[in-house]
């Protein structure tokens, strides 16, 4: 069930050392040791106390959640056999939430972790968690980002919840600022890579093992666990976006909610989805097997979805995909696309 490192299952290594082994104490002293805590301006007191104390900013804050639930937004292992880490989840729960700061136009700089676990987890996965983590702090540049607290509790089903704050330099980068006549950008990795890691983790190898896997697939697969929101992106379009969010449920579902708020509607241009497919597909090769379904309707990218006023330049790694138009909904050479398509926890 919980395999040390990602890959084949059942092997016959000796029992791991559980959560029910260890105490509270101890997993909290592994946490401070490998997350990001260490001294800051903003953070008078982190973990270790009732609760941490943050020193005001002179700026705005920006206070999201994310959940991370094991059947819902992970497997523990997957029909291809592959089997999640501690380290996959650490990884992607933080670069979810940086996404959703990004977004705002903001810069991470606390967060609290709450992990509900199975009393079976080995501690090395929630060594795992914090070193995945810290991991995605650092290769997503998120410099100030500290863990000043969090919470433990037991649970049957593996959850776990962070929370992120962070200052906004200028102004919020908001969903309903879009106007007819703007160009609308997409920040950030490939469309669709997630989809097609998700599409290879769910699918059944006939050797039923990730070994059996190309080396092609095992690289795929990893950009469900690892999205790349582009964080310096968010405060830099602030100055100059009318809209923006980040790109979670797929780009139809989440572009109708920015339109809907925006009280607009997006026209997406085929020759630049064209364009993000022939990308997909020259990292993805026969995995996209799903062609532009990836590109329109995958989710768990999270790219940033923005709309500039016409005449401005295109930022760093931004591409124009369409326009902003007058009317609703979201549309494809004149076709309206469906936005119940995208991901929805209930549907
Ligand atoms: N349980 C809840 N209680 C209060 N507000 C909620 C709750 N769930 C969602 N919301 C709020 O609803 C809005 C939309 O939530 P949604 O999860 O779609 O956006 P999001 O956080 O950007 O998603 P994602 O994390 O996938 O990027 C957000 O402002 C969110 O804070
Ligand atoms: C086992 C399993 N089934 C389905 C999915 C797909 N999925 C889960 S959450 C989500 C959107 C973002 O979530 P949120 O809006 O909650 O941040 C998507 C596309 C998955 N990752 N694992
Ligand atoms: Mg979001």
């Amino acid at each position: 069930m919980f395999p040390r490192e990602g890959g084949a299952v059942g092997s016959n290594r000796e029992a791991p050392r559980t959560v029910a082994e260890a105490s509270e104490a101890e997993l909290v002293e592994l946490l401070h040791a490998v997350l990001p805590v260490h001294a800051s301006a903003g953070v008078v007191l982190g973990i270790g106390d009732d609760a941490a104390v943050l020193s005001p900013s002179a700026v705005r804050t920006v206070a999201t959640v994310d959940a991370a639930v094991e059947g819902e937004d992970f497997l523990s292992v997957w029909p291809s056999g592959y089997a999640t880490t501690g380290w996959d989840v650490g990884f992607k729960s933080c670069a979810q939430n940086l996404s959703d700061v990004n977004a705002m136009g903001a810069e991470a700089t606390s967060a609290l972790l709450v992990l509900a676990l199975p009393a079976a987890t080995p501690v090395d996965w929630v060594r795992g968690y914090a070193e995945g983590f810290a991991a995605a702090a650092q290769r997503l540049g998120a410099a100030r980002l500290r863990v000043v607290g969090g919470d433990l509790s037991g649970t049957r089903t593996l959850t776990v919840s962070v929370s992120m704050s962070g200052e906004l330099p200028g102004p919020a980068l908001l969903r309903s600022g879009a106007s007819a006549g703007e160009s609308l950008i997409v920040v950030g990795e490939t469309l669709g890579r997630a989809d097609v890691a998700l599409g290879l983790l769910a699918s059944r190898r006939p050797a039923d093992r990730v070994e059996a896997w190309d080396q092609r697939a095992r690289a795929v697969s990893r950009a469900l666990f690892e999205p790349l929101p582009p964080l310096s992106a968010g405060p830099a379009l602030a100055a100059i976006a009318g809209a923006a969010m980040d790109i979670s449920d797929g780009l139809v579902r989440d572009g109708a909610r920015l339109a809907r708020a925006s009280g607009v509607g997006l026209e997406l241009d085929p020759v630049a989805l064209q364009a993000e497919l022939a990308t997909l597909e020259g990292w993805a090769g026969r995995h996209a097997s799903r062609g532009l379904e990836h590109v329109l309707y995958g989710g768990e990218d999270h790219l940033l979805l923005a709309t500039l006023p016409e005449g401005t330049p295109l930022p760093t790694g931004a591409r124009s995909i369409g326009r902003v138009v007058e009317g609703a909904g979201v549309s494809l050479a004149g076709e309206h696309l469906d936005e119940r398509r995208g991901f929805d926890h209930f549907a």
